[in-house]
């Protein structure tokens, strides 16, 4: 199989159609179960694919994937032990989960039976269209559970050494090629180490790579175990990890094999890709979520303009699991998971007529208003009091930890910058402005303003907001107490304890960071963990400032002290409908967008931007 460039669009859910089109070179649909009924992690009912009144769907998706210019893989996937069965799962070693659902330990007589499913399954995606199949040989699923001794128990043939707890993944390896036959490109993914105790070692995993070499194609790199939360934060990294965490192992992996390796997780840039490939440390690169925030990352780089590209924030907003299915989404591609009724930015319907849109405040939600409704050819005016556009995201992109932030800045200014925007810097707002501009369209988006609880003693000179603690960290002492756990607060608090400032974070209810989603929580946890100096009393309440002291109530309602140097408040933001409302009334067509409605996040601005400016 000849690939037009080294990009692999990793599996991610169902959007592969857009992701071929975006100029990826094999795109991987994700994932096709197995074993009808024993497989699946979805459901118990999931369809298996290639069972007769599903082959037509399949088909298509081989079909989307070739429409848009690229090579179609499937993966090809075994829950194993955590299937979503009624009756019982089957994995390395028995137990009962949970769930009460009995594991059993496959005996010759079950291992025949997923083999066949196998080679089955397999078959079938030859046969169907793929131009080549994706095992999934990672994450704690059916293969890894093998190879892992931390679900391998086993004392026979199948466990102990790495040479037994090989020897079912090799068989299905021997299994599937000998369905496909030998020219046909069989991928598998691992995991180099599984963060977990008992992980396999990644010694272990060269073994089993070295055994598995005849029978492969190539290999991707990962790392994690997706079922185990703790193991899947490194399975979908946040921005609290480092970038392209992977590449140690894939390059010693790819030095150590003769066939091509490719690496998943975190790698951002164009550059970033450049480098690892010319480098010669990887043959190919995956990517997950930056296809995601914008499908179109390989035909931008392609062409020469990175700079277009829309940054990934790795905030895993659009990761299921991690908003429980409550508010899926992406922070930067308001399309991604609302493809039915949200266009995509290649494809914006032009307007009908040309409109003056003034924009008040230059934040994410106005310069993503202002840049969408400037491509759909209206004229485009921004007022924004401050000497700079960027809003809030001036000060995140400060933080520690937020260089993707940082990137999705840079990429709003040069967006405006390439456009014909007016933009009125060091200009409040006032109604009488506006009406001297004549909009025929007005969006406000003046954000939100940190909120100031009329705790006694607030007004203290040591009392910061946690902007001013952002823009400037080198004014705070060494003892500080931060006034709210949310996410902002949690992440002030960390970098605060990296640079080694005593942190003490006072939260009213039960749990840090209750507003992120629940990936993010765990890794914040974890990175809590690695800091003696970060401290956090939940369910505590401050009742008092005082000069060198903070009084509070913990949760039995005694009276306690904390000594501090400076204390930073992070209780919140208030929306500020008063200031929104004065301006109603000047223009028929006046709509308020992002956090001045509602203070949310960078995703809920992004979205309301550019829905705002489909509408006029
Ligand atoms: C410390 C901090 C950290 C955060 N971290 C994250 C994060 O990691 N991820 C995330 O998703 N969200 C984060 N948020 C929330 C996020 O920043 C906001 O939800 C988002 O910026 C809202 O965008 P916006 O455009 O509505 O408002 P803003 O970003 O607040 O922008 C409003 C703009 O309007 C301008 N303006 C206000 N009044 C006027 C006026 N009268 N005339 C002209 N201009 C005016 C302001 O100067 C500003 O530039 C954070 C918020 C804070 C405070
Ligand atoms: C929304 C979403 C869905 C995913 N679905 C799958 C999947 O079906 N199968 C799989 O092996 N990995 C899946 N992953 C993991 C990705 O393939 C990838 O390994 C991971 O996101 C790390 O790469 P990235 O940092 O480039 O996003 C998914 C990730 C996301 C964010």
């Amino acid at each position: 199989m000849i690939l037009k460039n080294r990009i692999i669009a990793t599996p991610t859910g169902d959007d592969f159609e857009e992701k071929a089109m975006g100029g990826a070179a094999l795109v991987i649909a994700g994932h096709a179960i197995v074993e009808p009924g024993r497989s699946s992690f979805a459901s118990p009912e999931e369809p298996y694919p290639f069972a007769k009144y599903e082959r037509e769907e399949t088909r298509k998706k081989v079909l989307k994937i070739h429409r848009g210019g690229a090579k179609a893989s499937v993966e090809i996937f075994h829950a194993g032990q955590d299937a979503r069965t009624v009756d019982y799962a089957k994995g390395p070693s028995a137990l009962i989960r949970p769930d009460g659902v009995e594991v059993k330990e496959m005996d010759e007589e079950m291992m025949e039976e997923t083999l066949r499913w196998y080679a089955e399954t397999a078959a079938s995606a030859k046969k169907i269209g793929f131009d080549s199949i994706f095992l999934h040989f990672g994450h704690g699923w059916l293969p890894a559970q093998f190879l892992s001794p931390h679900y391998n128990h086993r004392t026979d043939i199948y466990g102990g050494s790495i040479e037994n707890r090989s020897r079912f993944p090799l068989r299905i390896l021997e299994t599937v090629r000998k369905a496909v036959g030998n020219n046909y490109p069989i991928d598998i993914r691992i995991s180099a180490y599984e963060w977990i105790e008992d992980s396999i070692s990644f010694e272990d995993v060269m073994y089993f790579l070295k055994k598995a070499e005849p029978y492969i194609d190539t290999v991707q790199i990962s790392s994690g175990i997706d079922k185990i939360f703790e193991a899947n934060v490194h399975c979908i990294t946040t921005n609290l990890e480092e970038e392209m965490p992977n590449l140690k192992w894939a390059k010693q992996a790819k030095a150590e094999l003769q066939i091509p390796v490719s690496v998943v997780s975190a790698v951002m840039t164009p550059a970033m890709a450049d480098e690892i490939i010319s480098k010669g440390y990887v043959d190919m690169v995956a990517f997950g979520r930056t296809l995601l925030a914008d499908p179109y990352w390989p035909k931008k780089a392609m062409e020469g303009h990175p700079e277009d590209i829309v940054p990934c924030l790795r905030c895993s907003n659009c990761y299921h699991i991690s908003s429980d299915h409550w508010n899926v989404g992406c922070s930067v591609n308001p399309r991604y998971h609302h493809q039915e009724f949200v266009p995509s930015e290649i494809n914006l319907p032009k307007a009908e007529t040309k409109k003056h849109v003034v924009i008040l405040g230059g934040g994410p939600a106005g310069m993503k208003a202002a840049i969408t409704a400037s491509d759909r050819g209206h004229k485009v005016t921004i007022i924004e009091k401050q000497k700079e556009l960027g809003g809030m995201l001036r000060f995140i992109s400060k933080e520690a930890h937020k260089e993707e932030v940082q990137r999705l800045l840079d990429y709003y200014l040069t967006q405006i910058f390439k456009r014909e925007i007016e933009v009125l810097l060091n200009t409040e707002a006032d109604p009488e402005l506006v009406k001297e501009l004549q909009p025929d369209s007005l969006l406000i988006a003046f954000g939100a303003v940190e909120r100031i609880l009329p705790i006694p003693g607030v007004e203290g000179e040591k009392v910061q907001l946690a902007t001013k603690a952002i823009a400037h960290p080198e004014q705070l002492g060494q003892n500080i107490v931060i006034l709210g756990g949310g996410s902002i607060g949690c992440e002030i608090g960390l970098e605060l304890a990296e640079n080694g400032k005593n942190v003490t974070i006072l939260e009213l209810t039960d749990t840090l960071a209750a507003n992120a989603n629940s990936l993010y929580r765990e890794a914040l946890r974890q990175k809590f963990l690695l800091h003696e100096n970060l401290h956090s009393l939940l369910k505590c309440g401050c009742s008092r400032i005082e000069e060198d002291v903070v009084i509070y109530k913990n949760e039995s309602g005694e009276e306690k002290q904390l000594p501090y140097d400076q204390l930073i408040l992070s209780t919140g933001l208030v929306a500020q409908r008063q200031l929104v409302e004065s301006f109603y009334g000047i223009c028929r067509d006046t709509v308020a967008i992002g956090d001045c409605v509602s203070p949310s996040n960078i995703m809920n601005a992004n979205f309301e931007g550019y829905t705002a400016a489909l509408n006029i």
